[in-house]
C-alpha cells in the first residue's frame, strides 16, 4: 500500500478512521438557504456525494473543510470542530476544488507543493523534500521549477491533488476531481486514490466515478434526499434526473 509523507511530523494526528459528524448544518448565501439542516455521520472509507447543479455540494464541501463556519450546526472530524480549529483541520481534511485556479497561490510548482507542508510545521528543507517526493510519485519532477501559469488546466488540477496528497490528511474531499483530465491521468489518479488509506469523499456528476464506493449521498436543494449503498442511492437519483430531464425542469432557477 502506498504511504504519503515519510516525515514523522507529517503523520495524521488522529485515527484515520475518525468519523465525520454533521449536526444540524444549515447555511445561507446571499440570503438564500443553501444547506437546510444536514445530519450525517460518515465513517466509510469511500463516500460519494451527488446532486443537481446548485444543490449545495460545493458549499457543503467548504463547510466540511472548515472554510465556512455554518450559520447553525457544526462539523467535527474525530471530535474536532473544523471551523474552530483551523490548524487541526489541515491534518484532518484536504480539499481538491473543481477549479484549480481558486486553490493555487504560488508562482511555481515547487513553492505550491511546499506551502502546505510548511503550514504543517515542516522546515523549508523538509517541505522541499516532500514536494520533490510527490513530484517523483507522479513522474513529474520536470515540473519542479515550472511557472504554474505554464501548466494547462488539467495539469494545474493534478498539481492541486499532489499538494493535497502531500499533506496526508485523514479525509480527502474531491469536488469533480477528474473533470478536464485525460484518460491516463485520470487512471493514475484513481489508482493513487485507491491506494491511500484516508477516507475519500467525492462529489461527482459521473456515477461511474463511484464504482466500488461504500456509500452515496444524494443532496437535493440543500437537504439529504437519499443516503445508502451506491446502487440504491444512484438508482433513485438517476431515475429522478431522467424525470426532471423529461419534464424540462429549469436547472438554473
Ligand atoms: N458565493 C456565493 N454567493 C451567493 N450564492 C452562492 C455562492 N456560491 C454558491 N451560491 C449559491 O448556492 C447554491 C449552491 O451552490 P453550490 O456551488 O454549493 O452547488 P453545487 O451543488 O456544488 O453545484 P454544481 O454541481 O453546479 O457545482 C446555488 O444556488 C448557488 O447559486
Amino acid at each position: 500500500m502506498m504511504r504519503f509523507g515519510s516525515n514523522a511530523r507529517n503523520e495524521i494526528a488522529v485515527a484515520p478512521d475518525a468519523a465525520i459528524e454533521l449536526r444540524g448544518v444549515a447555511h445561507s448565501l446571499a440570503g438564500r438557504e443553501v444547506l437546510r439542516g444536514i445530519d450525517l455521520r460518515l465513517s466509510e472509507r469511500r463516500i460519494g456525494l451527488v446532486g443537481r447543479n446548485g444543490s449545495g455540494k460545493s458549499t457543503l464541501a467548504r463547510v466540511l473543510a472548515g472554510l465556512i463556519a455554518p450559520d447553525s450546526g457544526a462539523v467535527t472530524i474525530g471530535g474536532t470542530d473544523v471551523a474552530r480549529d483551523r490548524r487541526a483541520a489541515l491534518r484532518l481534511i484536504g480539499v481538491l476544488f473543481q477549479n484549480p485556479d481558486h486553490q493555487i497561490i504560488f508562482p511555481t510548482v515547487a513553492e505550491e507543493l511546499a506551502f502546505g507542508l510548511k503550514q504543517l510545521g515542516q522546515s523549508r528543507a523538509e517541505a522541499a523534500a516532500g514536494a520533490d517526493g510527490m513530484l517523483d510519485r507522479f513522474g513529474k519532477r520536470a515540473w519542479r521549477e515550472r511557472s504554474v501559469t505554464e501548466l494547462s488546466q488539467g495539469q494545474r488540477h493534478l498539481l492541486c491533488l499532489m499538494a493535497v496528497l502531500a499533506m496526508s490528511p485523514a479525509v480527502i474531499l474531491l469536488d469533480e476531481p477528474f473533470s478536464g483530465l485525460d484518460i491516463p491521468t485520470t487512471r493514475q489518479l484513481r489508482r493513487m486514490l485507491d491506494g491511500v488509506a484516508p477516507r475519500v469523499l467525492q462529489i461527482t456528476h459521473d456515477p461511474s466515478a463511484l464504482d466500488g464506493y461504500d456509500r452515496v449521498i444524494w443532496l437535493d436543494e440543500g437537504r439529504v434526499r437519499a443516503d445508502g449503498p451506491p446502487e440504491e442511492t444512484l438508482a433513485l437519483y438517476l431515475a429522478a434526473m431522467e424525470e426532471d430531464a423529461d419534464a424540462g425542469t429549469d436547472l438554473f432557477d
